[in-house]
């Protein structure tokens, strides 16, 4: 098993004001699998990426990645954790608008011993052409495309996507699925995606729908549909 979460809790605030945000989330993942987590705003959908990704400390449970225990583990340790073995791509890019298309990518690349070469990756993804351009100068589905490329790029085993479609229309946000798809075949790449797009989840291998900091149903799916069978 590639991720395996075990009674993973998580509370905001102190004393009459704490919040249970997670309420004792289990979940597996597949190596090389895409895996969607669907939920209303507020269940609590980016709080377990952000802990899957060490970017939080969940309060009880346990979170291994890869056969390594990341619950638990000192900050340098979550860091190294982070850098080696995570890609996050989020629904506002976060890309550094004084730098180039490359030079957002190459940052990244710094960060990995097994990358992937720039120029490929930029071919894969479109973005030759644009590759001296600063992210004002690129539309939506473009930024989008470059943040796919950082996150990549230092070819990490776990991409998480946290509704990486959420600002895109309708025909940049199937482009921006198809190439998570391809980068998934190319790279072997697991992929966590969460959205409350409930069609995105026939793309995945699993389902897990989040209500209230619970999960409320967990679903393989027999025979996932590629990108362009999808509507919604
Ligand atoms: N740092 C924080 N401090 C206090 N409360 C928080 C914090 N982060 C998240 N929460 C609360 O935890 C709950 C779950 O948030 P989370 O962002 O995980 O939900 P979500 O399902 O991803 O929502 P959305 O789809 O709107 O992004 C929300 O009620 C939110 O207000």
């Amino acid at each position: 098993m590639f991720v395996e979460i075990k009674n993973l809790k998580k509370y905001y605030g102190e004393k009459e004001n704490k919040i249970s945000v997670l309420k004792g989330i289990d979940m597996t993942i597949d190596e090389g699998s895409i895996v969607v987590v669907l939920g209303p705003s507020g269940s609590g959908k980016s709080t377990i990426l952000n802990i899957i990704g060490g970017l939080e400390t969940p309060d009880e449970g346990s979170v291994v990645v890869d056969g390594k225990k990341i619950s638990g583990k000192s900050s340098a340790e979550i860091s190294r954790y982070r850098r080696e073995m995570i890609g996050f791509v989020f629904q506002s890019y976060n890309l550094i608008p004084n730098l180039t298309v490359k030079e957002n990518i190459e940052i990244c690349q710094k960060l990995g011993d097994h990358v992937i070469d720039i120029n490929e990756l930029m071919k894969l993804l479109g973005l030759s052409e644009h590759k001296n351009k600063f992210p004002r100068h690129l539309s939506g589905g473009q930024q989008q495309r470059t943040a796919i490329a950082r996150a990549i790029v230092k070819n990490p085993k776990l991409l998480l996507c946290d509704e990486p479609t959420g600002a895109l229309d309708y025909e940049t946000s199937k482009d921006t699925l198809r190439l998570l798809e391809t980068i998934r075949k190319k790279y072997g790449t697991t992929i966590l995606m969460v959205t409350h797009n409930e069609a995105i989840g026939k793309m995945a291998d699993k389902i897990f729908r989040i209500s209230g900091g619970e999960i409320a149903k967990e679903i393989r799916v027999e025979n996932p549909q590629s990108v362009d069978e999808i509507e919604w």
